[in-house]
């Protein structure tokens, strides 16, 4: 694993969206497209501002996010909701962008025509990652009723999920197609999650998901 610390957040967005820019624009200079999948939750916000006004082929590259709740798009938690209003603007505007909430009733009825979907975007170039303080990343939380499937190796690219330690159902991209990314970036912040951090190396993914991802890593971390 590779960790990085930064003197505060704002030097942590901007080199950051500096290099996630750099990753995407060094894999559009020997290809048509690139795909960039990132994180919900409140962490990425600066970042996503920083990236949205970045000098970039735009229309060349695929956005969606590694997971989202299952509640409408305008629901103060849905991560589309965030994406929208802080990554998908300014320059980033022009970004294809593939909502993984379909407003079918259940995350289980959405999978199949998603599925198909994403799959002409991977693998994907620069997967983002986010990590809760009990270790979950994308939706992919210690206990949840389809961890040990999203996390075998030949897991379909999205899952249907749902745990305790979620407050409505989700849906995750899975480990493998997680893993297949060319660049994995994660993204945390403070005190608890570095300890959190520390606390995953020593665990298995099926405690810690976000164990899967950390020999491939990059971490960047500011209190
Ligand atoms: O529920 C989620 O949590 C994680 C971490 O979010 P944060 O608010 O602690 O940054 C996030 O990466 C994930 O996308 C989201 O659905």
């Amino acid at each position: 694993m590779d960790f990085k610390e930064y003197p505060d957040r704002e030097m942590l967005a901007l080199s950051l969206a500096d290099r996630l820019a750099s990753q995407l624009g060094q894999h559009l200079r020997n290809s048509e497209t690139a795909t960039l999948c990132v994180p919900g939750g409140t962490s990425p916000i600066q970042v996503f501002e920083t990236l949205s006004g970045t000098d970039l082929d735009w229309d060349r590259v695929t956005v969606f996010l590694g997971d989202e709740r299952w509640v409408d798009g305008e629901h103060k938690r849905s991560n589309g909701r965030l994406l929208r209003r802080y990554l998908l603007k300014d320059k980033a505007a022009a970004a294809n962008y593939i909502d993984l909430y379909t407003g079918d009733p259940q995350p289980d009825d959405a999978i199949g025509a998603l599925g198909e979907t994403l799959a002409p975007h991977l693998p994907i170039t620069v997967a983002l990652l986010g990590m809760g303080n009990d270790m979950h990343t994308a939706s992919m939380f210690p206990g949840a009723d389809r961890l040990t499937e999203a996390l075998a190796n030949d897991a379909p690219s999205l899952l249907p999920i749902r745990s305790e330690g979620a407050e409505e159902p989700r849906i995750t991209l899975t480990r493998p197609v997680l893993s297949n990314a060319f660049h994995i970036h994660v993204l945390i912040m403070g005190p608890e999650k570095r300890e959190a951090l520390e606390r995953a190396q020593k665990l298995d993914p099926a405690e810690a998901p976000i164990r899967a991802f950390l020999d491939q890593a990059t971490v960047h971390w500011a209190e």
